[in-house]
């Protein structure tokens, strides 16, 4: 019997499986477009104008994409559906009750893409927080939360001032011959006060950087904003939201991904080995219980309803140099270009510190006795997301609610807005944030002040939900769980570097800043390579 299968039977031959996963493919697209169509609100949004790339070529290419996103927000209104490759679409969520009841289903209706896990996998590993969801996120983060109570961080004030003391006597030595000032490129002492902080904050390891020590890490995450993709990875990209494996093929972007992931673990396993030790040893001052690397330790040895494995307790220690290094040193250089392109803003924030007499700001000061300190910091996170938008898959249907009326592609007006399985959904964050029919007129200015004044802050903004009504640290289960971390570092540093030093632009008030590809985008100088930001720095005696 099989040898008669076997000849009347033809082999199943490459192009024919390549043919019947392309048909189930495009069946599955059939079912879900007519689903979309039969139950979904019908949005508006821009044209479709090119049929391979939709608008997705575009805003890859865009300086601002933000600016696009708001600009169609206005034309199609704050929900709309947006033509992006291969005849595929996405839902883009500027509408702030939505993105709130967006962020609250986060994590369990609303889910990671193919793409956001491929990316994820290739930085950090498996199981890491930022590429788990549902329940395995949940356990992940209940066994890191203590580390992140206002106690816990109170605690790591001194560690924010060592690092900011640390660059102030750096550059007092720099400085010392050149009473009118030196160029100091500022953005690679913000990476270096970021990695020394969360080194010693999150494993009692001291990389170093600020005494001058190389480590391995900052020069791969430095080699990020030097490596421009080549013209095939950028069309891999274009692909990637459909054909997600395209990114693991070879190419320089990808090796330096999977370098970071190879240095972030090298570093990981060694301090993990060293505390394992310490910890069989008895050397307990050294890894308090609430720190983080004490923390993930005792979720190894842990019952099962928290136990993390080996290579999740590796991920966690990833996520937290990444999320710990690259935000926090992106957003301070911002704070120092800004302030160094606004001299008033400057001279008030001196003012204030200088009040103190001398001191450096106590917890309590950092944290609600200084509101320009606090307005600055704010009016730096809204303006400058490190983080600039983030996309999720349905993985259910659902209804969400509107602020507003919108209408629909019929002319309808609607108060909510049905959305299928299946569909991606798009959250512009640095958009919103900078969002005029939000923030009003001034949305795009540096205006610390808008967070002193009493209506300073429209209605409309107050509507967003997050951090003072900011998509900087999102929102819901998933929000960033360094944000109290982040502020106090934030405010610590720029207190001591204010206090001690002015800060000027290299080439005068009309320089031109423009952002580099890093991991998250960065500041630079534009026209120049790199990620430098050279600025003018003087010693205030
Ligand atoms: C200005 C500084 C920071 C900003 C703007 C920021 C922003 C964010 C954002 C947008 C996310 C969500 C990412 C996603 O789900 O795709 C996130 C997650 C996270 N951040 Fe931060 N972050 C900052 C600093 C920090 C610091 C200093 C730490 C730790 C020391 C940290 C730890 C984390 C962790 C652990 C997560 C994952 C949370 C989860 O999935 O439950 N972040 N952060």
């Amino acid at each position: 019997m099989s040898v008669i299968l076997a000849k009347t039977v033809p082999a199943l031959r490459p192009v024919h499986a390549v043919a019947i996963v392309a048909v189930g493919w495009a069946l599955v697209a059939i079912v879900r477009r007519a689903r979309r169509h039969l139950k979904a609100t019908n949005l508006r949004g821009p044209p479709r104008q090119n049929l391979l790339f939709g608008f997705q070529k575009v805003l890859n290419e865009s300086k601002d994409s933000g600016a696009l996103y708001e600009q169609w927000a206005q034309d199609y209104g704050s929900v709309y559906r947006l033509p992006t490759i291969l005849g595929n679409s996405r839902v883009v969520l500027c509408d702030p009750k939505a993105i709130a009841h967006f962020y609250a289903r986060e994590s369990f209706t609303y889910v990671l893409t193919p793409l956001n896990k491929v990316f994820s996998d290739m930085l950090l590993g498996k199981g890491s927080l930022l590429g788990s969801e549902g329940e395995v996120h949940r356990r992940l983060r209940k066994s890191l939360t203590p580390a992140f109570s206002i106690a816990a961080i109170r605690k790591l004030t001194s560690v924010f001032y060592d690092s900011a003391y640390k660059t102030k006597a750096a550059w007092d030595l720099i400085l010392e011959s050149t009473p009118d000032g030196a160029i100091i490129e500022v953005q690679q002492w913000m990476n270096h006060i970021s990695l020394d902080t969360i080194g010693i904050a999150g494993f009692s390891h001291d990389f170093g950087s600020l005494d001058g020590k190389h480590a391995d890490v900052t020069e791969v995450f430095d080699s990020f904003s030097s490596a421009k993709p080549s013209p095939l990875f950028a069309v891999f990209l274009l692909l990637a939201p459909v054909l997600p494996w395209l990114v693991k093929l070879p190419n320089p972007r990808t090796q330096l991904v999977r370098k970071l992931n190879a240095s972030m673990g090298a570093i990981s396993n060694q301090l993990l080995a060293r505390t394992r030790k310490e910890k069989e040893e008895g050397v307990t001052e050294i890894h308090e219980e609430k720190s983080i690397i004490g923390l993930l330790i005792k979720a190894e040895n842990a019952g099962s309803e928290l136990h993390l494995s080996q290579e999740e307790v590796l991920a966690q220690m990833k996520v937290l140099l990444l999320a710990g290094y690259e935000t926090t040193s992106i957003s301070l250089t911002w704070a120092l270009l800004e302030l160094s392109r606004d001299h008033a803003a400057q001279e008030k924030l001196r003012e204030e510190l200088m009040q103190l007499g001398g001191t450096d700001p106590t917890w309590d000061q950092l944290t609600s006795g200084l509101p320009y300190l606090d307005a600055v910091v704010h009016e730096v996170l809204r303006l400058h997301p490190p983080v600039t938008e983030m996309t999720r898959l349905a993985a259910d249907d659902d209804v969400l609610p509107l602020s507003e009326p919108i209408q629909t592609a019929s002319g309808q007006l609607v108060d909510r807005i049905s959305m299928t399985k299946g569909t991606l959904i798009s959250i512009p964050m640095r958009s919103v944030n900078r969002s005029v029919a939000l923030w009003g007129s001034d949305a795009k200015d540096f205006k610390p002040e808008r967070w002193i004044h009493e209506d300073g802050i429209s209605e409309k903004a107050k509507e967003i939900q997050g951090h003072r009504h900011l998509l900087t640290f999102i929102d819901g289960p998933r929000t960033c769980l360094g944000k109290g971390f982040a502020v106090a570092e934030f405010k610590a540093v720029l207190s001591v570097l204010i206090r001690n030093f002015a800060f000027e632009l290299r080439d005068g008030p009309e320089t031109k800043v423009d952002t580099a590809r890093g991991v998250l985008p960065r500041p630079k100088i534009e026209g120049e390579d790199g990620c430098m930001v050279p600025l003018r720095v003087r010693r205030l005696d």
